[in-house]
């Protein structure tokens, strides 16, 4: 058999090899043409020529919508249609966002404190909203917070949004009634206004908001419809907030008439709103194409376009026109004299705009269709305002002065003491008239007992009254006041009718009376009726305390020894405030051989007392004011107060003064600035440090010879030329002298309950 197949082979052997050769050949021919092949992997440039497909500009378009807005994004676009996911750097920017934990900030005002309950309610329901949000997707929020615009530092929200160590992605949720009186809400806008347009800071500084949303509260009843102002101050601020953020409006304004369908409406918004905030959660932005939302750079055209139907106010280009220098124009002078009242005898007051008055931003109504704008009443008749003062027990006199009876007036009648000014420059408390003639304040200090009552603002915007009507009012009213004393156990007859001449006028009541622009004229009313007057300001208007006339006794509040303090205790509405508080220290340097200087300094323990001895010795030297009065905060145990975060622990004791003014009494030695402590009212907790120009012969001269104030007032004019030696009084009497405690020997030591006491004073900390 093996023999056979070696036969066949050696007989076949060719025809066998051509034919495997050939069917190998054809077997390889057919694989290579059929196989895929493997990729170069050596040399790859001359191998992989460059791939130059030729397709049509119509497939471009279709198939590469990234490429073709990139190509386009040198210009402006709209977006159209629904709700879309952004493309580009939305892709980039929005996990990112979207890990950020979300946290929705609920501010309100209110005044008669509807909103207030509605704005408390709301944030129980929306927390609970978020937490069932947070459980059902992975979505993080932080607990929403609730925020009264009265309350809050407007520059720790609405210059940039706040820092948050979460790191957290902001909402801004707005509930605000309308007034078309002054209120919180016209401080609040104002400040959106002036960051908006402060070339500091980005015109958009509030771009980095998720988004926000307002709803107003109004009347129907009063304000039918939205052209005669229903929720009129709701749509202001939402035109506001929508060029802070770029526009970042997550939701149409919301409006409900307080007397008819606000649940409803409320409802209906809270509903929108909240999806809102689900869906930018989960997003990281708002959605587009949405009426109303979009960031910046999708709304860039309609910017372009001018008229965006933003509000214009009237010291305001439009917006698309180039920004003005800042200057005011010149008519703004002839509108002053517009807002004056005329008096009673039918004059129109002084017309003549008599200081430079920081009008910088007036007047901030806004113009409403078909309205001409209308100048407000500081505080009108109506107003809860008027209401909240008048139940303190002031007299508004006019629309923006006051007049109260103080605690040490009443004392005084019945033979109970008399205020630390007695003891220290010889002022009849009984005698005196405390009083203001502008209520409104630009700083919203801790302490302030009437904040919250009184209207604050950075410029006067409202409605002048003329001087004599305000002088006659005051008067009329201190007196109403007095003769309703006639009746009170105790008080003493020869002090009534002492009472019942007015001779020193204390213009520190609340607000800022030197923010009134007829001030000179009003204090040269006081003295024509030889009624002294002590004027206290807050070191925020430099130009007007330039331009301040003569006055009896000049004071500026020194609430702090550094610009960090000085915000956290003044919550000052300017944003230079610092450099406004220096440029008065400055002024008081010059003014020191004309007036009376005096620095308040008010210790508030925690806040402006430890470490800060320094600091206050660097302020002296700088300002260089005749005196010094160092006082301890009095508590008044408000909410305010207490929010601020406030309490009976800040007020310090009478040692602690004592010790803080002999600390700073030992550095203005070392610094060889001459002064020394001089007297004292231990009841008030009050210390007076004096210059040495006051110390004659070695006797402290701390009171005021008024007689011979009044005398070189009439023979030389309120810009005449003498000094303040040159109405030095005689020697501070004995008992009020440093070391004795200042309590006036002619009165009764009693306590609030009327029994005698023993003046016990230590000076010293306790063992
Ligand atoms: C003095 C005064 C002025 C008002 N001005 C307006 C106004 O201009 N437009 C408006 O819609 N409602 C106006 N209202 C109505 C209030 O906005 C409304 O009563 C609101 O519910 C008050 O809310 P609140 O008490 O919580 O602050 C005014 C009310 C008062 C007392
Ligand atoms: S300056 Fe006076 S009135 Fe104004 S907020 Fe301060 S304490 Fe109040």
């Amino acid at each position: 058999m093996r023999q056979d197949l070696v036969d066949v082979w050696h007989a076949y052997r060719t025809p066998i090899i051509l034919s495997a050769l050939l069917l190998l050949a054809g077997l390889r021919i057919f694989l290579h043409t059929t196989e895929d092949r493997e990729p170069l992997v050596a040399l790859p440039k001359i191998y992989n020529e460059p791939q130059q497909p030729q397709v049509s500009e119509k497939t471009i378009s279709k198939a590469q919508p990234v490429a073709e807005t990139e190509k386009k994004s040198s210009g402006p676009r709209r977006i159209k249609g629904g709700v879309t996911r952004k493309a580009s750097q939305e892709d980039k920017t929005a996990p990112a966002e979207h890990d950020r934990p979300a946290k929705v900030l609920v501010f309100f005002s209110s005044v008669t404190t509807k909103t207030e309950k509605i704005a408390h309610d709301y944030i129980k329901t929306l927390e609970a909203f978020l937490d069932q949000k947070a459980n059902e997707t992975d979505d993080k929020f932080l607990k929403p917070e609730l925020l009264d615009l009265t309350e809050i530092d407007f520059e720790d929200y609405f210059v940039s949004p706040p820092k948050s160590p979460e790191g957290a992605a902001y909402f801004y949720l707005f509930l605000i009634p309308s007034y078309n009186i002054d209120t919180i809400n016209d401080t609040f806008l104002q400040h959106l206004q002036e960051t908006h347009h402060d070339f500091r800071i980005d015109t958009a500084p509030l771009s980095s908001l998720v988004g926000y949303s307002v709803f107003g509260f109004g009347d129907k009843e009063g304000w039918p419809n939205e052209d005669e102002g229903f929720c009129f101050q709701a749509k202001e601020l939402d035109k506001w907030m929508s060029k802070l953020t770029g526009r970042k409006r997550a939701y149409p304004v919301g409006m409900g008439d307080m007397k008819s369908d606000h649940a409803e409406r409320f409802t209906e918004w809270t509903f929108g709103v909240q999806e809102v905030i689900a869906q930018a959660s989960q997003t990281g932005f708002l959605g587009e194409g949405v009426p109303g939302s979009g960031d910046a750079v999708e709304s860039d055209d309609e910017e372009a376009e001018g008229d965006d139907g933003e509000v214009v106010f009237d010291d305001e280009e439009p917006s698309n026109s180039k920004e003005s220098d800042g200057s005011r124009p010149l008519d703004d002078v002839e509108d002053l004299g517009k807002m004056i009242r005329p008096s009673k005898d039918g004059n129109e007051g002084p017309r003549k705009a008599a200081l430079a008055v920081d009008f910088t931003t007036y007047p901030s109504a806004s113009k409403r269709k078909g309205q001409a704008p209308v100048i407000k009443e500081m505080v009108a008749k109506d107003s809860p305002t008027y209401n909240a003062l008048t139940k303190q027990g002031y007299s508004i006199v006019g629309s923006h002065s006051g007049v109260k009876i103080c605690r040490w007036t009443k004392s005084a009648l019945r033979g109970r003491g008399s205020c630390y000014k007695y003891s220290l420059y010889g002022i009849n408390s009984h005698q005196c008239m405390e009083t203001t003639p502008s209520l409104s304040c630009s700083n919203k200090c801790v302490f302030c007992w009437r904040h919250g009552t009184n209207p604050v603002g950075t410029t006067w915007r409202w409605v002048v009254d003329p001087p004599e009507m305000i002088f006659d009012g005051v008067k009329e009213n201190h007196y109403k006041k007095i003769k309703m004393m006639r009746g009170v156990p105790g008080v003493r007859a020869e002090r009534y009718a002492e009472a019942l001449r007015i001779r020193h006028c204390a213009l520190s009541l609340v607000g800022e009376p030197i923010f009134y622009p007829y001030i000179n004229e009003f204090l040269a009313m006081l003295h024509n009726e030889r009624i002294s007057s002590f004027l206290v300001c807050n070191a925020q208007h430099p130009d007007q305390l330039a331009a301040l006339k003569a006055v009896t006794q000049l004071y500026v509040s020194i609430d702090a020894s550094n610009k960090d303090s000085l915000k956290k205790i003044d919550r000052p509405l300017h944003r230079d405030f610092w450099e406004r508080f220096l440029r008065c220290l400055d002024i008081l340097r010059e003014k020191r051989f004309r007036h009376r200087t005096v620095y308040r300094l008010t210790l508030v323990k925690g806040f402006n007392v430890e470490d800060e001895v320094e600091g206050y010795a660097q302020l002296i030297e700088r300002g260089l004011p005749c005196f010094v009065e160092v006082k301890g905060v009095t508590y008044c145990g408000t909410s305010t107060s207490s929010n601020a975060g406030l309490s009976m622990s800040n007020v310090p004791f009478y040692w602690e003064v004592c010790e803080f003014v002999k600390a700073l009494d030992r550095r203005l030695q070392e610094k060889g600035l001459g002064y020394g402590i001089a007297a004292e009212h231990a009841h008030s907790c009050c210390v007076l440090l004096a210059s040495n120009r006051f110390n004659v012969d070695g006797k402290w001269h701390t009171h005021i010879d008024y007689q011979r104030f009044f005398e070189l007032l009439e023979e030389r004019g309120p810009d005449g030329d003498w000094t303040p030696e040159d109405y030095m009084g005689p020697p501070t009497p004995e008992w009020a002298l440093w070391g004795n405690g200042g309590f006036d020997p002619r009165d009764e030591r009693v306590d609030r309950k009327g029994r005698k006491m023993e003046a016990v004073v230590s000076r010293e900390a306790p063992e």
